[in-house]
């Protein structure tokens, strides 16, 4: 991990400060993505090792800001920043990987699509639109930065691990995060499961049953 901007591939190190936070405080490090010109932070708690435990996370404006209740990217944010403070880590924040890639407004066309019946999937397909749009190389290129070469990674996606394998991360083992089931998302998760690889219980438990 360095002070002085350090330009990698496909991201550059930008600046580094400490951030009280609800979770605790953190070091957060800001990155440009020179792909695409996207802002990316790493919010470090500790000091970064090989074997660390890292959540790398897909911006989600609904889910995270609005309390979103359709997916459960909310409650795996809290509960990545919560464990990481207690147990060291890093949560790398991707942005521009809103809607699985495909942007905001493309998210929720596709939400208008599945208010018709469509699946989480087939909704980005009918838009003509890859079913998952998202790419890792930033990723790597941040936790390379940090001097980790070989991760605990919160996930319960297989093509997360995948992609950062792919990108010389050693993905040591995949920590499930289970959290935020509800009434409104319980189908979107059983998608997840049966039509997209996600290593999701069988029977979903609905802690917090969603009312309205
Ligand atoms: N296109 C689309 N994107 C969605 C939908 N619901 C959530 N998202 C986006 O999906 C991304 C999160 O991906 P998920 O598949 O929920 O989870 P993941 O990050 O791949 O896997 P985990 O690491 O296990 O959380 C965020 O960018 C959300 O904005 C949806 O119905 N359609
Ligand atoms: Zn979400």
């Amino acid at each position: 991990m360095t002070d002085t901007p350090a330009v990698r591939p496909h991201v550059s190190f930008e600046v580094e400060t400490t951030v009280p936070t609800t979770h605790g405080t953190f070091r957060m490090r800001a990155y440009r993505d020179l792909d695409t010109g996207a802002d990316h932070i790493a919010i470090v708690s500790g000091r970064p090792v090989d074997g660390a435990l890292v959540r790398v996370h897909s911006e989600c404006l609904t889910g995270e800001a609005f309390g979103s209740l359709k997916c459960e990217c909310g409650p795996q944010l809290d509960a990545a920043l919560d464990t990481i403070h207690n147990h060291g880590g890093v949560v790398i924040y991707l942005r521009g990987h809103e809607g699985r890639g495909i942007g905001l407004i493309n998210k929720l066309r596709a939400y208008k699509l599945q208010e018709e019946g469509l699946d989480t999937l087939d909704a980005n397909l009918a838009l003509g639109l890859p079913a998952d749009a998202r790419e890792y190389t930033a990723a790597a290129d941040i936790l390379r930065d940090l001097g980790i070469e070989s991760v605990r990674l919160l996930t319960n996606n297989p093509d997360k691990r995948d992609q950062l394998t792919a990108h010389g991360i050693d993905v040591a083992e995949m920590v499930p995060l289970v959290v935020g089931v509800g009434a409104f998302n319980e189908a979107y998760l059983d998608t997840k499961r049966d039509r997209m690889g996600h290593q999701l219980p069988g029977e979903l438990d609905t802690g917090f049953d969603a009312v309205g």
